[in-house]
């Protein structure tokens, strides 16, 4: 495959780790921040200690903090800032760019009250004719490991799949394997909601419950992501891959997570403007919650776990309650809702 000049918007702790990947694989990685001491700091020593501590950098890195000189004969942009941070950034390369590109997004979030998943905002904010294509990248991922190496598996997913088999192609390694997904819906979806459900694992755990609790989170958390995302047009079977499932287990079992990390920390009993202010890096779970609160009501689905998180979240429940209230939750069947998503999953086969 030819090699790009591919710019990075986002020079946080995902940007960085696909940049290396990008960067092992021969291509010109330009990283864009608006953090000039972050870009001395990543031209000159070839590190991002703030992001990724230890991680050298490669020569074919560099940092920009000018947005037009990063965008220069790029044909490829990868958006790599929080869920929240899309609107604006997108925005400015629109005024920027006089080409169509193509626009790679790995972000894993859901904008509360227009309920809209990042490849809607971004369809809302770059005129047609400045975009090539829209691809998105998801899956089990922690920059941590990713940073260093570590055999890791994604997917990408485009409602064309040849844009999809072309990113693909900028990313497969022998450490970074990418699979494709046409289910943009379904992708977009369990990225985003698994953060709801690792804030609950940590607290769980931060409670001081057990391996049974984290088991039950993980699972019943499945359930109500694919009820919703079923409800949204998602095909079942992606709940149950890398970006559904595999995402889910991840980010609810690594002290990697920031999600984990903070439900931790709100169960041993810290507030949540205390631990934001100590992470300095995106939760974006806790804005998603309040996103899959409205989904919930407004595709008429129960979500027991993001409600009861929500509250915790917002409206001041101790964690301890929130457990005591999920578990004494009215009795049900297993399987209630799935015989008809199974109905969904058998007419897709
Ligand atoms: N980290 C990971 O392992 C993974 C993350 N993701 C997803 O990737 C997305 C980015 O996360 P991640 O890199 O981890 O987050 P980080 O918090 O590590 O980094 C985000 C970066 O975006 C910058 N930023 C924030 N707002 C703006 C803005 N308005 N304009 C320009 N830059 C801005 C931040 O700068 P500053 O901090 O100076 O404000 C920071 O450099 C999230 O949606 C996350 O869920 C997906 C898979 C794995
Ligand atoms: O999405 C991630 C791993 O796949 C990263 O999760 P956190 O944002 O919780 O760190």
């Amino acid at each position: 495959m030819s090699l790009e000049n591919i710019t990075v918007l986002g020079a946080g702790s995902w940007g960085t780790a696909l940049g290396i990947v990008l960067a092992d694989n021969g291509h010109n990685v330009r990283l864009w921040s608006y953090n000039e001491e972050q870009v001395n700091e990543i031209n000159n020593l070839k590190t991002n200690e703030n992001y990724l501590p230890g991680i050298q950098l490669q020569e074919n890195i560099r940092a920009y903090v000018d947005l037009q000189t990063a965008l220069k004969d790029v044909e490829t942009i990868v958006i790599a800032v929080p869920t929240k941070a899309i609107r604006e950034v997108v925005q400015k390369v629109s005024k920027i760019i006089k080409t169509p590109k193509t626009l790679v997004h790995v972000c894993k979030g859901i904008e509360p009250d227009t309920l809209k998943r990042v490849s809607e905002i971004i369809r809302e904010e770059m005129p047609d004719d400045l975009m090539k294509d829209l691809v998105v990248l998801s899956g089990p991922s922690h920059a941590e490991e990713v940073s260093r190496r570590q055999p890791t598996t994604v997917a990408v997913s485009s409602e064309n799949i040849a844009a999809a088999e072309y990113v693909q192609d900028l990313f497969m390694n022998n450490n970074f394997r990418v699979y494709t997904n046409e289910d943009i819906v379904g992708v977009e979806i369990g990225g985003a909601l698994k953060n709801i459900i690792a804030l609950a694992a940590g607290i769980s755990d931060g409670l001081g419950y057990g391996d049974n609790a984290k088991a039950a989170l993980i699972t019943r958390g499945l359930a109500e992501i694919t009820r919703l995302g079923t409800k949204m047009g998602a095909n079942p079977l992606t709940f149950l891959g890398l970006t559904g499932i595999g995402d889910l287990i991840v980010t609810c079992t690594s002290v990697h997570s920031r999600n984990w990390r903070t439900g931790n920390a709100l169960g041993k009993g810290q507030s949540l403007e205390e631990i934001l202010a100590e992470m300095g890096q995106v939760v974006e779970g806790v804005r998603t919650t309040k996103a899959a609160v409205q989904l919930a009501e407004k595709y008429n689905v129960t979500m027991p776990i993001s409600s009861i998180l929500y509250k915790v979240l917002f409206e001041n429940l101790k964690p301890k309650e929130a457990v005591d209230e999920l578990m004494s939750r009215r009795k049900t069947h297993e399987m209630e809702d799935i015989t008809n998503m199974l109905g969904e999953v058998y007419k897709q086969l």
